[in-house]
């Protein structure tokens, strides 16, 4: 069993580009990457290869294993490691812009609180997704209205002004910010696609990188949106080559414009022959049977590699909450968490590798989300509550550290336009230093409370000031009271949602299905077309060796029906 998954790998290592390799969940497809980088000579090359992630963990992944293997000169150029985002900006984008304004590739407009104005309401301009036909030579694309989340919704729905008047309002906010130099993925693809299509553009961009580039390996390839399809499609045109790696059955941002069955298409023209990887190095059998009843295909389960744990799926009947996440598990009228916790002890799974997930961040116990338009004080009464959450996400620390950033500059550089990275450039502050001192500063914060803007405005004062800040008065001073989320109790047990884990991993992991229908969609629903079975599927293959799920009581006998139906080994309990 090892031999043949070893082999398969192997053949994903060497195989020449331009190539495709479909993997498992579990295959170790950053493992076949990286050894195919180091498999590089160790002399100076005048060409290298670029490893293009969806995101920065990735990246940082495959830049620690290299330099764990004594190959820190593969993370340097003419090597390229990096989002997709960075490598469009870097080879694609920014070579063709002026120097001034200095271009900057932002995450999100959040990152810069970009608001859309001029209408009867203000809303965060990250709040609009946007779509990008690659057939049409459109420069800037349009708000995806059937994407927006519920806050956004209701928000619009309320205006009196019409969609068309806001898009008008939104896509100029954004042409404004673009002329100011800022852009996001989004304007990046327009822009690159534009680029590569115009001939003279072309003309400057491509030589560089087919000079610079033997190889570009696509990880995650079932993340690309047709944009990024079109992309890839125009460099395989100019001859670079191409290897990508992904997993069809774990395309869970079709929202975000990820078009699965295009990279089928995509992947057949790139090679005939695709270099399957099917054995699953991380989930025990009874977790890879679990898995394949989520998937395309009646395929047979993946192999498990290297674990022989026959843990049964444990079937946890919940009495959900209506709202909020206090649900209760029914047999024992304990917490669904702590009920999970009791289980995991028993099979002598630690409970410290388990995880918790749910599709929606409302469904899970722990830390609540930030709220969108929000004051200043709630936000920044948010980041507190996340700077002091064991096990708090990356994503929400750093949004929590600018979020503390923006209050400080706010008070230390009154008047100076508002923009950080601007503000940090005019002063020369280095990134680190100015992130370790907001996040300091939210650390020492008390818990907040309703009375809890006054001690923030003391705190501010005497907080050791930035060089350059010179505060006036109370300018920046936060007004209002914070709005508080209900305290929720700590369950010591990792939560997220699944689309944050993404090539995440755990002993044990509990999937909370709150919905009635859930087991109805499980044994009909087609997970080609249905997002939410592969966003489960993606669920349960985090897990390494015991797979529960929550689902609510009255389904639980539905969904073991269906298991034992696959003869899957399964518990309720
Ligand atoms: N050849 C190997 N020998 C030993 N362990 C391996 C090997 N390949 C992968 N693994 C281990 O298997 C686990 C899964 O690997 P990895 O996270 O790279 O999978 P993946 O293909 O990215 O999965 P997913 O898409 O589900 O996130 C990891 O713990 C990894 O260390």
């Amino acid at each position: 069993m090892r031999e043949a998954a070893e082999a398969q790998q192997q053949a994903a290592v060497t195989v020449t580009a331009p190539a495709f390799v479909p993997a498992c969940p579990g295959a170790g497809k950053t493992y076949v990457i990286t050894s195919r980088h180091l498999q590089s000579p160790r002399r100076l090359l005048r060409k290298g290869r670029a490893l293009i992630s969806f995101t920065r963990v990735a990246r940082d992944q495959m830049a620690r294993r290299c330099r764990q293997a004594g190959r820190a000169d593969l993370v340097q150029a003419p090597h390229f490691i990096g989002t997709l985002d960075s490598f469009l900006w870097e080879f694609l984008v920014k070579p063709l812009r002026k120097a001034d304004p200095m271009p900057r590739l932002l995450e999100s407009w959040a990152s810069v609180k970009a608001l859309v104005e001029g209408v009867d309401r203000e809303i965060s301009l990250h709040r609009f997704p946007m779509t990008l036909a690659p057939s049409h030579n459109s420069a800037h694309g349009k708000v995806a209205w059937d994407k927006l989340d519920y806050d956004t919704r209701q928000l619009i729905d309320a205006s009196s002004c019409s969609r068309s008047v806001w898009e008008e309002k939104i896509l100029a906010t954004r042409k404004s910010w673009c002329e100011q130099g800022y852009f996001t993925g989004h304007e990046v693809r327009a822009v690159a696609l534009w680029n590569l299509r115009n001939a003279e553009a072309a003309a400057a961009l491509l030589p560089p990188l087919q000079s610079r580039f033997a190889e570009i390996i696509v990880d995650e390839a079932q993340d690309c949106s047709a944009a990024d399809l079109a992309i890839l499609q125009l460099l395989h045109d100019a001859d670079l080559p191409l290897v990508l790696v992904g997993d069809p059955d774990q395309a869970i941002y079709a929202w975000r414009g990820a078009e699965p069955e295009a990279l089928g298409a995509f992947a057949a023209r790139l090679s005939p022959t695709p270099h399957r990887l099917t054995g699953n190095w991380r989930s025990s059998p009874v977790i890879c049977r679990l898995a394949a009843t989520l998937r395309t295909g009646q395929r047979p389960p993946d192999t498990s590699v290297v674990r022989d744990d026959n843990i049964p799926v444990l079937l946890l009947p919940t009495l959900f909450a209506a709202t909020g996440s206090r649900h209760i598990h029914a047999p024992t009228g304990t917490g669904i968490v702590g009920a999970f916790r009791t289980l995991t002890e028993e099979y002598a799974v630690p409970a410290q590798d388990c995880l918790v997930t749910a599709y929606r961040y409302a469904t899970l116990p722990g830390i609540s989300r930030e709220k969108p338009n929000t004051n200043a004080i709630t936000s920044l009464a948010w980041a507190r509550t996340v700077a002091h959450t064991p096990g708090a996400s990356g994503d929400d620390l750093a949004r929590a550290c600018a979020i503390a950033v923006r209050a400080l500059f706010g008070y230390w550089y009154p008047g100076q336009s508002g923009r950080p990275d601007r503000i940090m450039a005019t002063h020369r502050l280095p990134a680190d230093q100015v992130n370790r001192t907001a996040f300091a500063f939210l650390h020492s914060l008390p818990a907040p409370h309703k009375e809890w803007g006054p001690q923030v405005w003391q705190a501010m004062k005497a907080w050791p000031a930035l060089p350059g800040a010179a505060p006036q008065g109370g300018k920046g001073r936060l007004a209002g009271k914070p709005i508080l989320s209900r305290p929720q109790p700590a369950t010591g047990i990792r939560t997220n949602i699944v689309h944050q884990l993404k090539g995440d991993e755990a002993d044990g992991v509990l999937l909370l299905l709150p919905d009635t229908g859930s087991v109805q969609r499980w044994a009909t629903a087609n997970p080609a077309t249905d997002e939410v079975l592969r966003v489960w599927y993606v669920a349960v293959t985090r897990a390494r060796r015991l797979a529960a799920i929550a689902l609510p009581q009255e389904e639980t006998d539905a969904l073991a029906r269906l298991l034992a139906g696959h003869h899957i080994p399964l518990r309720i309990a």
